[in-house]
């Protein structure tokens, strides 16, 4: 058994294909961020008045995934703090950390004081926050990441809150960055929080398939050995990820999965052929995430889906409807109603896990018709896994 271990250990350790494949990894921060000097500028020229000492304006960050907005953000702020080293930044993604006790507790920890895990109030929290705002006599850069994430679980109540800790702290004060790629966020908040939060605005377009060629090109030098990769193979994920709106975390993804199969595989060399296994690779490790975190009754309505499908080529939503409630109350569970189900089936075709198309039936009128639009092995494999219940039905 070990030989086995041994083998794959060592086409890792004298692997042919990577010299350093840490570069491609999404928390690796590059040392240049090719074509986005734009944006570099603006944020810094907005932070730079931390240099005086001054409160730089709220910032609200918006664009696309994988547009840099992360990098950019860590990028500036770190490259500020070594040459003025008169401020602290704290990072929170709000999807990770994703209570107002915990953000509050995070801020207060990269100043210097300890909190317990749990047992304050939010209110106590806040108190002690200010305490040592207060003596750290400093600027504050607070970075929320995925910050909608947070307002949808707990409301913008922590945001008003930090917006006005400028008004308790005398000695200090904070500034909020704010990032999210859901561009209907800001509109949804509470007009004191949307006026406060957007002082400044920053939209980051995506990157064209030239742009993301020069991104994965620096990148491809760092990680693989030479000759591995080929221009035209970087060419071939470029376009590939612009195709999907200019991401590069997915360029990247892309090209890192696509020479871990050619390493697998044995080869010395990526091919068109390890791209095409790498983006359906890509693909379905996203559709099972999708579905295997959607809401229950979202899942009991692709389930229906998948049943119906066994016996016909497409279903109406009437169909889907019946089938629904007939597992729904099998397996002992409530049922949604036919409007919620139909919205339901509305963000399964937004999302591209079915294609829903609108037919008119004469005098009948107009109904949906469904079909799958993702491979349903993996379907069906991602909702037997995230839920005990459907296994139990799916095999009853
Ligand atoms: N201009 C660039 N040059 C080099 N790498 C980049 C550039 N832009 C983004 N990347 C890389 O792409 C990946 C995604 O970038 P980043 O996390 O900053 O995107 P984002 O806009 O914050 O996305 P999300 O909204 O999904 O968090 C990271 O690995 C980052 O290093």
């Amino acid at each position: 058994m070990s030989d086995i271990i041994d083998e794959v250990l060592s086409s890792v350790k004298n692997s042919a294909i990577f010299k350093n494949r840490e570069y491609l990894l999404p928390d690796y921060i590059p040392e240049e961020l090719p074509h986005r000097e734009n944006e570099i500028k603006k944020l810094a020229s907005i932070l730079v008045q931390l240099y005086r000492g001054e409160r730089p304006s709220n910032i609200f960050i918006y664009g696309l995934t994988g547009t840099g907005k992360t990098a950019v953000t860590k990028y500036v702020l770190s490259n500020l703090q070594r040459k003025l080293n008169n401020f602290e930044y704290v990072y929170i993604n709000a999807r990770q950390t994703d209570t107002p006790y915990r953000i509050l507790a995070d801020i207060i920890e990269i100043l210097g004081d300890k909190v317990p895990f749990t047992g304050l109030s939010t209110a106590e929290l806040y108190r002690r926050m200010v305490k040592v705002l207060e003596r750290s006599e400093r600027v504050m850069i607070i970075v929320l990441d995925e910050i909608d994430a947070l307002v949808k679980k707990h409301g913008d109540d922590i945001l008003y809150k930090l917006t006005r800790v400028n008004y308790d702290v005398h000695k200090s004060k904070i500034s909020i960055v704010g990032i999210t790629n859901d561009v209907k966020f800001i509109d949804g908040l509470d007009p004191r929080v949307r006026s406060s939060l957007g002082e400044e605005e920053l939209v980051f377009p995506p990157y064209n398939a030239e742009q993301l060629e020069d991104i994965l090109k620096k990148r491809a030098v760092l990680a693989f050995r030479e000759g591995v990769v080929s221009e035209s193979i970087i060419k071939l994920c470029a376009a590939i990820a612009a195709r999907d709106h200019g991401d590069a975390r997915r360029a990247l993804d892309l090209l890192r999965v696509a020479g871990e199969i050619t390493e697998r595989e044995r080869k010395n060399q990526v091919g068109e052929e390890e791209v095409e296994k790498a983006r359906v690779e890509i693909e379905r490790d996203r559709v099972y995430e999708v579905i295997a975190t959607l809401p229950f009754h979202s899942k009991l309505v692709l389930l229906s889906i998948i049943k119906g499908l066994t016996k016909n080529t497409r279903l109406t939503t009437g169909e889907i409807y019946d089938l629904y409630r007939n597992i729904a109350t099998s397996m002992g569970s409530e049922f949604v109603t036919q409007r919620r189900a139909s919205d339901i089936i509305n963000e399964l075709d937004m999302m591209g896990i079915i294609s829903a198309r609108v037919v008119n039936r004469g005098r009948y009128g107009k109904t949906k018709e469904v079909v799958l639009a993702v491979d349903s092995g993996i379907v069906l494999k991602a909702l037997l896994e995230s839920d005990e219940r459907f296994a139990d039905f799916w095999s009853g």
